[in-house]
């Protein structure tokens, strides 16, 4: 692609970004700079027209004139913004980008260090006026097959507040898109440095104990939802939290649950109140120890939160409850033994809850250790050795491999530097993400009564993302939700 001057923002014109033009466009850049910049007439505007011919003036000097303008901090004409983007913060105009029209992108200059191009192809597909993008419900409304694979803007202008791009006669319509939106959904190239933070997650082991995530139900059951911000926050940040306080009853511990989501009904009902009866066909329903596990890898989509309430353990011992960060073993793993955290990572594990007559789930394409498919980050760890099926897909060569390395994981999940042991009581219940933490229980003898209830992995986010949106609002960004429906279609999260 060969970048005509006119088209890159002035302030790259000082510094000609080599990666946009090849070299001897680098060297026509840089004389002509020189005579360019002391003679530069001044166009009062901040609209660019189509790319010129690199010798041309008007374009290239308007440039001048808005980056002029900026330093003379000059009046920019009045902002046409589009209805839904109310409360986009204005950007001070000595940083007001530079926006240009290429062959097949826009390319925009935010500021002296980051510029990054957008397809008109893209830009029109993400039109969010509420002709293109329902305001109340944020879906797509343009039909995306009406855009002509050669669309291209005839004007972009340099708001305030962001981008406003006019489309042409055979499809007229007038965009706009926020400059932090821009930012943050940059892809050519990525700005990772707009773009939402990955959350903190602080992986633990044995010594969480002295000081385990923990908050008063009082205050996750409190009306203004920051209590609730706080549960949620802890199992984003450790993956799992103790609430305490909890009303040892399963009425209040369903009612706490509900704070979440809707509660995941699965083969064992919904909000669960279980004790050694085998009421299911599961050995959660005897007194035998558990190993460390996580739920439901029978699933296709395992739940998201499982919570636990001990309501009462009479005339016996033992019971008590095993949490371990399968994200912390994991780590030590990938440091340790990596080419069994390679084959944990590939070989699918089968696994099934057969237990009563009425019902035989199974799954058999899913590997320990899960991943996203771009950054390859750890996204899930499923581990239940006594759900396993039968491992009749390993090829010979991967059978004793495949069990070397689940041993040195088992040694890592089972190691006293892993292993938190506690031992519930009425009125302190425990929340943990089902796709990170493991849990299990000592063997036990007495009458033992413990309820709880699964909520989807959606769900939880969901609720997070609620309660970021609402607390976190001016952290995240500039986007303040003002039209219909009460979040802003320029919302980090769609
Ligand atoms: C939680 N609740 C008692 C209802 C059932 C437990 C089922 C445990 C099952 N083996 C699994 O790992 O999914
Ligand atoms: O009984 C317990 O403490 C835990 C049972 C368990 O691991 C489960 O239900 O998944």
């Amino acid at each position: 692609m060969t970048l005509q001057m006119a088209q890159l923002p002035l302030t790259k014109l000082y510094r000609p970004n080599l990666a946009l033009c090849g070299p001897s466009l680098t060297r026509r850049y840089t004389s002509l700079l020189s005579s360019k910049l002391n003679r530069t007439s001044i166009f009062r505007t901040s609209s660019y027209t189509h790319a010129r011919p690199l010798h041309s003036a008007p374009a290239w000097a308007s440039a001048a004139a808005v980056l002029k303008r900026k330093y003379e901090n000059a009046p920019l004409p009045p902002t046409s913004e589009s209805p839904n983007t109310q409360e986009v913060q204005p950007v001070p105009l000595e940083h007001l980008p530079i926006s240009r029209i290429d062959e097949r992108k826009v390319v925009i200059g935010f500021d002296t260090e980051d510029w990054a191009r957008f397809h008109h192809v893209w830009l029109r597909d993400h039109c969010r006026c509420p002709q293109c993008f329902h305001p109340v419900t944020k879906q797509r409304l343009f039909n995306t097959f009406d855009i002509p694979p050669d669309i291209k803007p005839t004007k972009v202008e340099s708001k305030s507040t962001g981008l406003e791009v006019l489309w042409p006669s055979s499809h007229p319509h007038t965009s706009f898109y926020p400059w932090s939106w821009l930012k943050q959904h940059s892809y050519d190239p990525p700005l990772p440095q707009y773009q939402l933070p990955a959350p903190e997650k602080i992986l633990w082991g044995s010594r969480i104990e002295q000081f385990p995530p923990t908050v008063a139900y009082e205050d996750v059951m409190g009306g203004d939802d920051r209590g609730l911000y706080k549960w949620l926050s802890n199992v984003e940040k450790f993956g799992f939290s103790f609430v305490t306080g909890v009303p040892p009853t399963p009425e209040a511990t369903e009612e706490l649950s509900t704070r979440i989501g809707f509660i995941r009904e699965t083969h064992y009902g919904k909000f669960w109140d279980f004790t050694s009866d085998l009421a299911k066909g599961d050995t959660a329903y005897t007194t035998l120890a558990l190993g460390a596990h996580t739920d439901n890898t029978y699933f296709t989509d395992p739940c998201g939160l499982q919570l636990f309430h001990l309501l009462s353990h009479t005339d016996g011992t033992g019971g008590q409850t095993l949490l371990i960060d399968g994200f912390y073993v994991a780590s030590l793993l990938k440091e340790l033994h990596p080419s069994a955290y390679d084959i944990l990572s590939r070989v699918p594990v089968p696994a099934h809850a057969a237990g009563d007559p009425g019902c035989v789930y199974t799954t058999k394409q899913y590997p320990v250790l899960s991943h996203t498919g771009r950054d390859g980050k750890l996204t899930q760890v499923r581990w239940n050795n006594d759900d396993r099926s039968t491992m009749s897909h390993l090829s010979a060569s991967e059978v004793e491999e495949w069990y070397d390395a689940i041993r040195v994981w088992n040694k890592h999940l089972t190691s006293p530097d892993s292993e938190y042991w506690v031992q519930l009581s009425p009125g302190t219940a425990v929340v943990v993400d089902n796709h990170r933490v493991l849990h299990g229980r000592s063997a036990f003898d007495g009458k033992r009564r413990m309820c709880g209830a699964y909520i989807g992995i959606d769900e939880y986010r969901s609720k997070l993302a609620v309660l970021k949106e609402r607390f976190e609002a001016q952290a995240n960004g500039d986007v303040v939700s003002t039209d219909a429906g009460g979040r802003s279609v320029w919302s980090p999260y769609l």
